[in-house]
């Protein structure tokens, strides 16, 4: 059961916005092979997927503000921003899902909420333009009715924008939707909707554990989440 249906009069959740990058793909090793790209054409020396994991989660500019700030000082970064930002977008389009997996789960969990009659939406902050091809080549793409990409609204989670823009598209108060996601950006942008949140432990929060992020549970997959939003809905009035 989720935490907060603990509370009397709670109502039944009608829909679920899953996070992308972290949550139903492990996007690092794309993440990985189009900064070390981007990262060679300006002359630096290749990074780890442990160093990249740390900056994912906030969207492409922070990331390859984080990404530039290891070789450059403030006036530096801006300096060579828009550069490093076309080369790493060309780079990562090249490559967009060809080293990217599934997490666990993620297709049997998605097929339960749909089971459920639960409407879905992804709303990720990985830009718009890779989101889409990205989810049609992972086959995700029919499960969800809308999709939100980092740059497609004028702010982005932890912003609870992206949260509230779904929840008006499905006509449904912010307490009939819950929000899973794999990072804090997630979880802040889900309380500030009104959202719940459930949170999954195997993805990047930016170097936390999950545990030390305000949600209504830990599930350990997508499958795991169906079946909490079920038993919630099974106590809902
Ligand atoms: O691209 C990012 O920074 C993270 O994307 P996400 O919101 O799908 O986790
Ligand atoms: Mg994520």
């Amino acid at each position: 059961m989720l935490t907060n249906s603990l509370k009397s009069g709670h109502s039944p959740i009608r829909a679920v916005i899953i996070d992308l990058d972290g949550t139903m793909l492990d996007t690092l090793p794309d993440f990985h092979v189009a900064i070390n790209a981007m990262r060679g054409q300006f002359g630096y020396a290749p990074i780890t997927q442990q160093q990249i994991a740390l900056m994912i989660g906030k969207g492409s500019e922070n990331l390859i503000r984080s990404v530039l700030a290891l070789d450059n000082d403030a006036a530096g970064v801006e300096q060579r921003f828009d550069d490093a930002m076309a080369s790493y977008q060309s780079h990562y389009l090249a490559i967009n899902g060809d080293h990217s997996a599934l997490y666990d789960g993620v297709i049997d969990g998605l097929e339960a909420m749909k089971a459920d009659g639960l409407r879905l939406a992804c709303v990720t902050n990985k830009p718009i333009a890779f989101a889409t091809p990205l989810l049609a080549q992972k086959g995700l793409a029919p499960y969800f009715e809308v999709v939100y990409g980092g740059d497609s609204l004028p702010r982005k989670k932890p912003d609870p924008m992206p949260l509230l823009q779904v929840c008006a598209d499905f006509k449904l108060a912010p307490s009939q939707v819950v929000a899973i996601g794999d990072s804090s950006n997630d979880a802040e942008a889900a309380r500030a909707a009104g959202c719940f949140v459930l949170t999954v432990p195997y993805g990047y929060n930016h170097g936390r554990a999950i545990h030390e992020t305000d949600s209504d549970g830990i599930v350990i997959s997508l499958v795991d989440a169906a079946t909490r939003i079920r038993s919630h809905n099974n106590n809902a009035n």
